[in-house]
């Protein structure tokens, strides 16, 4: 018997997925074993939905998802609500559901995972972070006998589209998030993208898939966009032989009691395999203790690339469905703690503008001792009145570093602070 789909949205992935259900029948239906139907589209408005069956388009979601011939609901809405509340209604009415809802997961993942939990369905999400790259998946079984360390990530199409054309053909930020979003890129609200937030929710999911603990919310995750990155900091990231990137970091603490999970930009050497990701391609760069480093490449958005992940996932369902079982995610919590930014271990990249008088790094050098700060490294350049000061620290607590560059702010020796970035390094 065909299993039959609710689809939820039709917008750059929902049509998409349409489409590709429809190009791919045959092949589905012979790989799977049974056919992939489509039952229902559940649309905003009926008349503005293009290239798809007029007669599967219901405005009415909510009588969609709890339509008892519909098997599972794939819900390509976005947002909190009504996405949560049609999520919970599909669980509740036995239908598993594959969803690219990253923002949902992040905030309210707890809850889905127990409803489908009890309900014994399927509850899949391979899309919501890095778009088609298979990452969830990896993390949650290949990765299960190992022991994961660290996740590195670009997780975000747009900011390192916008980043990258910004270090490369030094585009302004405004035409370059423009060019995202005329590529489909960029979330309805763009300021998902480039303050973080997409790539908050995505640091939240990766956490608690890579740690095994389930209470990791958006909430927890430490967030900086690039809306403050300017064209001095890729220049200073170039001289130093580095790369500007937007990264998601989640980190166990040296004592393992706790993890850290943040989104900031970062200066990047290039070197660093995730320093050559250009355009909007995504990568993540995980650490495991036996498996040791491995990279997932490739589109992290995009309509088709993002539908080829919602697919996959419609396919592990209907396998599930055929061998009568469900492989609700386990409830298993290693109780780790968040801990907060000014704990976690970091390394600053200072450039300061100076007056070239004597005294003024000993000065510098003072004001970082102060606040129990090494530095790595420090070079001049220029001289006089155009003097700066650019130091590398060692890695110290962000909570000291940041008191350092507010010391640093408030010295008259100290013109301006041109430029302050972390600095993030292969780890030993
Ligand atoms: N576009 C990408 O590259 C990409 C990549 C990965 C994940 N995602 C995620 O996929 C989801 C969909 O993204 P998208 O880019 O297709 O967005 P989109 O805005 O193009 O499509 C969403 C569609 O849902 C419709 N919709 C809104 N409320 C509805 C309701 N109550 N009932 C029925 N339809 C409703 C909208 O009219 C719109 O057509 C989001 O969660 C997004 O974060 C998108
Ligand atoms: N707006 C997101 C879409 C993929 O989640 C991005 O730019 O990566
Ligand atoms: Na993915």
């Amino acid at each position: 018997m065909a299993m039959k789909v609710a689809l939820l949205g039709c917008g750059v992935v929902g049509s998409q997925v349409v489409h590709l259900v429809d190009e791919q029948s045959e092949e589905l239906a012979a790989r799977i074993g049974t056919p992939i139907e489509i039952g229902g589209i559940a649309v905003r408005r009926i008349d503005r939905a293009r290239g798809v069956d007029p007669s599967l388009l219901t405005t009415d979601a909510m009588a969609l998802v709890t339509r008892p011939d519909i098997d599972v609901v794939v819900e390509v809405i976005g947002g909190i609500e009504p996405a949560r509340s049609l999520i919970l209604a599909a669980i509740g009415a036995g239908k598993s559901v594959v969803t690219a809802n990253k923002a949902l997961l992040a905030e309210d993942g707890q809850t889905l995972h127990a409803a489908a939990r009890e309900a014994g369905v399927d509850l899949y999400y391979e899309a919501s972070v890095a778009g088609a790259i298979p990452l969830l998946r990896p993390l949650r079984d290949s990765l299960a006998g190992d022991r994961v360390n660290r996740v590195l990530g670009i997780v975000n199409g747009t900011t390192n589209y916008i980043l990258d054309r910004m270090d490369s053909q030094g585009a302004g930020f405004t035409e370059s998030l423009e060019e995202a979003q005329a590529l489909g890129y960029a979330e309805a609200d763009p300021t998902a993208d480039v303050e973080g937030f997409d790539a908050a929710a995505k640091a939240a999911i990766l956490a608690r898939l890579a740690f095994h603990t389930q209470r990791v919310t958006a909430a927890d995750v430490h967030r900086e966009g690039i809306t403050g990155v300017t064209a001095a900091d890729i220049a200073s990231a170039k001289a130093m032989g580095c790369v500007v990137k937007l990264l998601a970091i989640c980190q166990r603490s040296e004592d393992d009691k706790s993890v850290g999970v943040r989104v900031h930009p970062v200066m990047l050497p290039v070197e660093h395999p995730l320093a050559s990701v250009k355009e909007a391609y995504n990568a993540v760069f995980v650490e495991a203790a036996s498996a040791g480093r491995l990279m997932f490449y490739g589109a992290g958005a995009g309509g088709t690339p993002t539908a080829s992940a919602v697919l996959g996932d419609m396919v592990a369902v209907a396998r599930n469905r055929l061998a009568g079982t469900s492989v609700a995610e386990g409830g298993h919590d290693t109780g780790l703690a968040v801990h907060d930014m000014g704990e976690t271990i970091t390394s600053y990249h200072v450039a300061l503008d100076v007056a070239d008088r004597p005294g003024v790094l000993s000065k510098v050098a003072e004001i970082f001792a102060r606040h129990q700060v090494s530095i790595k490294n420090v070079r001049q350049e220029g001289r006089g009145e155009d003097a700066q000061l650019v130091l590398v620290s060692h890695p110290a607590p962000d909570a000291a570093l940041s008191r350092t560059v507010d010391d640093l702010r408030g010295h008259d020796m100290v013109r301006e602070v041109a430029s302050v970035m972390r600095v993030e390094t292969f780890s030993d």
